[in-house]
């Protein structure tokens, strides 16, 4: 079997001014092969790496939550939120733990999911996505966790496209959306299901920086991180919290109802047609 974790360890000064040097002593064996950590000078790379489009299945997304745990057990101070993949971040929520699924299952995928939303949105870690392919739906949540969005130019389109496949964006999505680029513009990307081009998404502040090419992309994605870990770590995550912590408290309070509401939406006879007709219309695209 190939390697688990990817990891690079170097010596190098830490890079804030209120941590200690940040060291990260991975647990290796414990991490899965579908995302991979590297750690840089101060900070963590985290690379979703489940071809061919990091779709998020239950144990993609357990592995995302344990790769955070892993980061903020040995006080991680920031990361690069990216994928292995080339042109996809990620093509969202794995269709097929919707479809036709056991209870179960389907009520694990989606406590899993929601565990990783608290645990991504609400971290003390400062992240950027560096956006390097599509990012429909559960990809896009995923960057709008992080605190800035770097995104490669292309072909590659980033929304909530929920609609389109017949599903409504849970409140928790609405919210992230709502605080990443107001109510208007989610007003009405939601209900279109609107995929947005690199340029259009820096427009209406989904992304916050487009740049030409992978390289010049990661550059910047190093450059703003840093930016964000030269506040005082304290400050900097409060001031987070001040726009964050309402949507967390709700979904916290909110857990099991959310989840029900999802397992009854999700197993009704409208929306596993539409998921299969969804599911067979990618695969006849092939
Ligand atoms: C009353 C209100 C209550 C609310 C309750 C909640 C309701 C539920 C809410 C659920 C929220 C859902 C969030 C989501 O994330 S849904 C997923 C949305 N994602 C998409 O629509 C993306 C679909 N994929 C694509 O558009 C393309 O694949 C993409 C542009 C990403 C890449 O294109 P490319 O050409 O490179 O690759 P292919 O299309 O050929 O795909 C390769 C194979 O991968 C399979 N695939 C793609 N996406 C997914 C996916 N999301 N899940 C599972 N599988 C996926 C695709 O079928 C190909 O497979 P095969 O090689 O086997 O054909």
């Amino acid at each position: 079997m190939m390697s688990l974790v990817t990891f690079t360890r170097n010596n190098a000064l830490p890079l804030l001014r209120t941590s200690i040097t940040v060291r990260i002593q991975l647990n290796s064996a414990s991490l899965s092969s579908l995302v991979r950590l590297e750690e840089k000078q101060g900070y963590a790379v985290v690379a979703m790496h489940k071809p061919p489009v990091n779709s998020l299945s239950l144990e993609m997304i357990q592995a995302l939550s344990e790769s955070l745990s892993e980061l903020e057990k040995n006080k991680c101070k920031g990361f690069i939120l990216t994928s292995a993949c080339p042109g996809i971040f990620s093509a969202g929520l794995d269709i097929r733990e919707m479809y036709q699924p056991t209870e179960e299952r389907l009520k694990e995928f989606w406590s899993s999911l929601q565990t990783l939303w608290l645990q991504l949105y609400g971290s003390k870690m400062a992240s950027v996505a560096l956006i390097n392919g599509h990012a429909p739906a559960g990809g896009c949540l995923l960057a709008m966790c992080c605190d800035s969005r770097i995104m490669v130019n292309g072909k590659s389109k980033i929304g909530l496209n929920e609609t389109k496949l017949g599903i409504v964006a849970p409140f928790w999505f609405k919210d992230t959306f709502v605080n990443t680029i107001g109510v208007r513009q989610s007003e009405r990307a939601l209900q279109l299901g609107s995929l947005f081009t690199p340029d259009e998404a820096l427009k209406i502040g989904l992304v916050d920086r487009v740049l030409p090419d992978p390289e010049a992309a990661t550059a910047v994605a190093e450059s703003e991180l840093k930016e964000f870990l030269q506040i005082p770590a304290m400050a900097r995550y409060l001031s987070k919290m001040r726009i964050r912590e309402a949507a967390l408290k709700d979904l916290l309070e909110n857990r099991e109802k959310d989840l029900n509401t999802f397992v009854n939406f999700a197993t009704t006879d409208a929306v596993q047609k539409g998921l299969g007709i969804y599911l067979q219309s990618l695969a006849k695209k092939n």
